[in-house]
């Protein structure tokens, strides 16, 4: 495999993870952020983000010399040939895609490209369908405007859309479903491809638009898988079946497959929600009605709330009662707190008059970030504490809203006599049944 220079922008758990690796296949990689603090980090070799097996990855790039940090875009410009934007696209408050972020990164990029120079830019970022064609005319008015001289040739726009996901951000990241790559020019397209050859990955080479879809379509597709069990789940639970065994013979059925039926406390994180939201959006501007979309995300709110609908089955007043709350971060093994499930469920339980004490192995840090205005609202009821069992002591009920691996082994002793609600369905129903008042989603 011949070696590449590479820049990578924006170096958050996408960015970071994309260039360590892309470092540790043997490519001369330098990853730029405008956080300065985060920057100065990486430089000491300190990872920011909590995500497996990226520190033993990054280690080895280090030790070759494959990948440095930079807050400099003329120092990243200038010795890369390929500069991969990976810096978030929030949603708006309408639900569309925020741009900003990837805009001003196109500007800074634009401010460095000279008249002899040929950049192939990367959307790793997820954008909505049509962003990189409209980036090769912004791009090329940046430039015009600076008088570099055919501007259209200083550069190519590529989307190459990541699908990791957080916490097996490496493993994933090191052996893709496939690579999608889409461009207009497909020479630049093979050339994107190229870098990931080591890998071998099934591959995809497209135009922008349709690359750009992909992504949106596959997300759209998995948090509809998502929804539809927990829809199913909820039919179950109130005609005496089982969802896990429903979810287990339908996916082996190979048309349906057995991964993302898993129902419980719904879906969060970066991903899901902003880019179902910027899909309905898309959608509805093109005139589109985009029902099945709008329901997963209507019957992902609901599922969030349906274990405190549960707990308030079994103590209807929640006065003066204490409730743990096991998992905070969206899903395991990350520290990633956004659209977490455990946010709106706190925030009910205490606006209910509970008091709640919130455990996570890895998310506290930023768990205390997103409760700021909790904490200072609520004051000592709302507690965060360090061990999985001090959540317990003198709580009434329990929610399980994370199903990290050290949930798994329970002490049954703490658990007698309280109210266990098991938001993901981790623990075995007739086992906890005989120690105390349990319900989980969708089985009898
Ligand atoms: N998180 C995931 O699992 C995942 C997976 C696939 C795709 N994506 C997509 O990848 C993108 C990045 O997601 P993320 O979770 O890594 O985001 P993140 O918030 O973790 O990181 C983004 C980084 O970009 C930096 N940044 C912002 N503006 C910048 C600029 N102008 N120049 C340089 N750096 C800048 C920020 O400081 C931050 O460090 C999003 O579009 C997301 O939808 C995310
Ligand atoms: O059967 C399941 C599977 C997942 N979830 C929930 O779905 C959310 C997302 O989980 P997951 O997809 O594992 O994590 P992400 O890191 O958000 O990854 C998704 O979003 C990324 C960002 O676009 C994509 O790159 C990945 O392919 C896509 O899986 C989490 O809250 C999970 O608890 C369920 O409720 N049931």
């Amino acid at each position: 495999m011949s070696t590449k220079r590479i820049a990578v922008i924006g170096t958050g758990y996408v960015g970071l993870v994309s260039g360590a690796c892309f470092a540790y296949l043997g490519h001369k990689v330098i990853g730029l952020d405008i956080d300065e603090t985060k920057i100065e980090r990486l430089k000491r070799g300190e990872i920011p983000i909590y995500e497996p097996g990226l520190d033993k990855i990054l280690q080895r790039a280090l030790e070759k010399g494959n990948i440095e940090f930079t807050t400099d875009y003329a120092y990243a410009v200038k010795n890369s040939d390929f500069i991969f934007i990976a810096v978030g696209t929030p949603s708006k408050e309408d639900g569309s895609a925020d741009l900003s972020y990837v805009e001003s990164a196109y500007r800074s990029i634009a401010e460095q490209i000279g008249d002899e120079d040929f950049k192939v830019i990367v959307n790793k970022s997820t954008v909505p369908v049509g962003t990189g064609r409209w980036a090769k005319e912004f791009i090329a008015e940046l430039l015009r405007k600076r008088g570099i001289k055919n501007p259209e040739e200083r550069f190519e726009v590529v989307s190459n859309p990541e699908f990791l996901r957080e916490g097996k951000a490496v493993e994933d990241f090191m052996n893709p479903d496939r690579v999608v790559v889409g461009a207009d020019n497909r020479d630049i397209a093979g050339m994107v491809a190229s870098l990931y050859e080591k890998l071998q990955p099934a591959m995809i080479i497209t135009d922008l638009p349709t690359a750009e879809m992909i992504k949106y379509a596959s997300n759209a597709f998995l948090a509809t898988k998502i929804s539809f069990i927990n829809e199913i789940a909820n039919i179950c639970e109130a005609t005496g079946a089982d969802v896990t065994v429903v979810a287990r013979g339908m996916g082996l059925d190979h048309r349906i497959s057995p991964y993302f039926l898993g129902a419980g406390c719904g879906f969060g994180g970066s991903c899901f929600p902003k880019d179902v939201k910027a899909l309905i959006y898309t959608a509805k501007q093109v005139d589109g009605e985009p029902k099945i979309l709008e329901a997963v995300i209507e019957v992902n709110e609901r599922q969030k709330l349906k274990p405190v609908e549960k707990l308030l089955k079994h103590i209807p007043n929640l006065e003066g009662k204490t409730v743990a709350v096991w998992g905070l971060a969206f899903k395991p093994e990350t520290d990633d707190m956004r659209e977490a499930p455990s946010i709106p469920i706190i925030r009910k339980l205490l606006e209910l008059g509970a008091t709640v004490k919130a455990y996570d192995p890895v998310a506290l840090q930023n768990a205390k970030r997103v409760f700021s205005r909790e904490i200072e609202k609520y004051g000592e009821r709302l507690q965060f504490v360090t061990e999985k069992d001090k959540a317990l002591e003198g709580a009434n009920a329990l929610i399980l809203v994370t199903e990290w691996e050290e949930f798994r082994d329970v002490d049954f002793d703490k658990l007698t006599g309280k109210v266990v609600i098991d938001g993901r369905n981790l623990w075995e129903p007739s086992v906890m049944k005989s120690i105390c008042t349990y319900e989980s989603i969708g089985r009898p």
